[in-house]
């Protein structure tokens, strides 16, 4: 089985708005709500590529009710706790020549809400995957995903984790599967400005050394680079096309590689197939389809990668 963990899911309210000013009255030209949250950004491309799984987080007020409505049309299951204090996020997703994004607070997360989900992560068993994905609520200890993956030590889960910084290096000792930051957040760990792709793949093995499996930094129009366990070092370029909206690129990404590697064991397929779901997704409104996704794998194959 596959599982997402989002802590913080999302109303993501896209809006483009042609020359926004600040300190003025904006008229939006287009707006679209989608159901956003990193975790569940990866559960729905996985249902979309056809690998059922069961997405695990906490929503609360009008917009988690929203939330949980729009997840039921996604493909997957989901399983969610419902917090008691405050509302789910609308992140604001502005777009007027350049990407601008408001993200919101979230709900406060008791120590009883979270124990709840440990009892949820108790079902978990040898073989199945797990997804840790996005920032956590201020409300939340940020050693969370550590603790998460020391009470799963050694039962045989790969665990992926997508964050950022202290979220990120503190779970390295717990050999997460795989691990996706970009070049500026990998730079940002180590406090460097990432130039090349040399200095990439020599911070990446850093990470490596610190206990990740896998290591995929991804650097949006520039593509990816991945590292594996096996020693080997993958580049990846990108496919033509027009970039639309990338926000959820990095998930895609995220649940491409995850849907290739169940495929085949192969990280090679893996790459290709999350490269490709990523750039759908940015050549998209929104998260990409599968026949969009395909269609770039195959041109990527086509142009040797
Ligand atoms: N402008 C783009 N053109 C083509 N492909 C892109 C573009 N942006 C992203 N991608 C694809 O998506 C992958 C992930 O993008 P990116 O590096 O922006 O992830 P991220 O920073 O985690 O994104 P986000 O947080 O917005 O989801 C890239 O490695 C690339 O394959
Ligand atoms: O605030 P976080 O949890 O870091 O990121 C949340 C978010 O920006 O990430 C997704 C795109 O990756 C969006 O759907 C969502 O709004």
């Amino acid at each position: 089985m596959i599982y997402t963990v989002t802590f913080n899911p999302a109303l993501d309210y896209v809006v483009k708005v042609d020359h926004f000013t600040l300190g003025s009255v904006n008229r939006t030209e287009q707006e679209d709500i989608y159901c956003g949250g990193k975790g569940l950004n990866v559960s729905t491309v996985l249902a979309t590529l056809g690998y059922g799984n069961t997405a695990l987080g906490f929503v609360a007020g009008f917009t988690g009710d929203e939330i949980e409505r729009r997840v039921k049309n996604l493909g997957f299951r989901s399983d969610f706790i419902h917090v008691k204090n405050g509302m789910s996020r609308i992140n604001v997703k502005l777009k007027s020549g350049e990407e601008t994004e408001i993200n919101g607070i979230g709900p406060e997360i008791t120590k009883k809400d979270v124990e709840q989900l440990y009892e949820k992560l108790d079902c978990l068993s040898d073989g199945d995957m797990l997804i840790l994905s996005g920032s956590i609520p201020a409300s939340i200890n940020d050693d969370i995903y550590e603790r998460i993956m020391e009470y799963l030590d050694k039962k045989g889960i790969r665990i992926v984790v997508d964050a950022t910084r202290d979220l990120l290096s503190n779970v390295l000792f717990y050999h997460p599967f795989l691990i996706k930051p970009n070049n500026h957040e990998l730079g940002e760990m180590f406090g460097v400005r990432l130039e090349s792709v040399d200095e990439i793949i020599h911070y990446g093995k850093l990470l490596q050394e610190k206990g990740a499996e896998n290591v995929l930094i991804s650097m949006a129009g520039d593509g990816a680079v991945l590292i594996t366990q096996t020693g080997e070092v993958f580049q990846m370029g990108v496919p033509s096309g027009t970039v639309k909206n990338s926000v959820g690129a990095g998930d895609s990404m995220v649940a491409g590689f995850v849907a290739g590697y169940l495929e085949n064991g192969s990280y090679e397929h893996a790459l290709r197939l999350g490269s490709a779901a990523g750039s759908a997704t940015a050549f998209s409104e929104g998260l990409a389809g599968k026949e969009d996704i395909m269609k770039l794998y195959d041109e990527l194959l086509k142009e040797g990668y």
